[in-house]
């Protein structure tokens, strides 16, 4: 049986902080407070917009009491224009292309908001590939609560799994679940790559179908 594949978005299939950091800066320079550049933004993404909103709050000392007004500010900056900047990381479309002809099943398991997601899905014309997209806001857990993950798995169908993601968060969510983890070494991870536990590290998309199809031969990931 071929393997359930569930992705994470940004930092794996996109790069979309530019974007993101474009919608961030436009919340703080509304209130007088200086841009942040894209190194503090990447620092600051993994565990959702809320949180990133957080910490750029923290960093700039503003007060907490305006969390939800800003991350619904920063939101509806991001949904303007989700894809201006955003590009696939090399190599995307064709993985997909080929893990969709093999007859694998595909999933989405972010902590951006779904209907970003899916908005930067469409935009980008990779929402075809997905039959299930799960956001940071789908259910009450968010990665590295392990819920989101096998939610996405369960919709998918029997069969193996594999997890693939950039960060720290998506190593953790995958170790949690009891799924095998590939990580994708050029995202937005902020550790060394020994550091985060993984099944098989790629640097070039293209590469990552025959890597899965390796690990899943090697008795210590099936
Ligand atoms: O929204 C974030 O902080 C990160 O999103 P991701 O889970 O797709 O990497
Ligand atoms: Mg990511």
């Amino acid at each position: 049986m071929k393997p359930a594949i569930v992705f994470d978005l940004d930092g794996t299939l996109i790069d979309s902080v530019p974007d993101l950091a474009a919608a961030v800066n436009l919340t703080l320079t509304a209130r007088g407070l200086p841009e942040l550049d894209l190194t503090t933004i990447i620092g600051f993404v993994g565990n959702g917009l809320p949180k990133l909103v957080e910490r750029v709050m923290t960093h700039g000392g503003v007060d907490m009491g305006l969390h939800s007004k800003l991350t619904r500010i920063t939101l509806d900056n991001y949904m303007r224009a989700p894809t201006a900047r955003t590009v696939l990381y090399a190599g995307v479309r064709d993985m997909l292309e080929a893990f969709t002809t093999s007859g694998n099943a595909l999933g989405i398991c972010t902590n951006k908001p779904e209907a970003a997601a899916r908005q930067v899905l469409d935009a980008l014309d990779l929402s075809r590939f997905f039959a299930v997209v799960v956001g940071g806001d789908t259910l009450a857990q968010r990665k590295p609560d392990p819920a989101p993950l096998l939610h996405v798995f369960e919709q998918l169908g029997a069969g193996p799994r594999f997890y693939v993601g950039d960060s720290e968060v998506d190593a953790e969510t995958a170790q949690r679940a009891g799924v095998p983890f590939a990580l994708f070494t050029e995202g937005y991870r902020k550790s060394p790559v020994a550091s985060l536990p993984h099944q098989l590290a790629y640097a070039d998309s293209g590469t990552l179908p025959a890597l899965i199809a390796d690990a899943l031969t090697d008795p210590a990931t099936r």
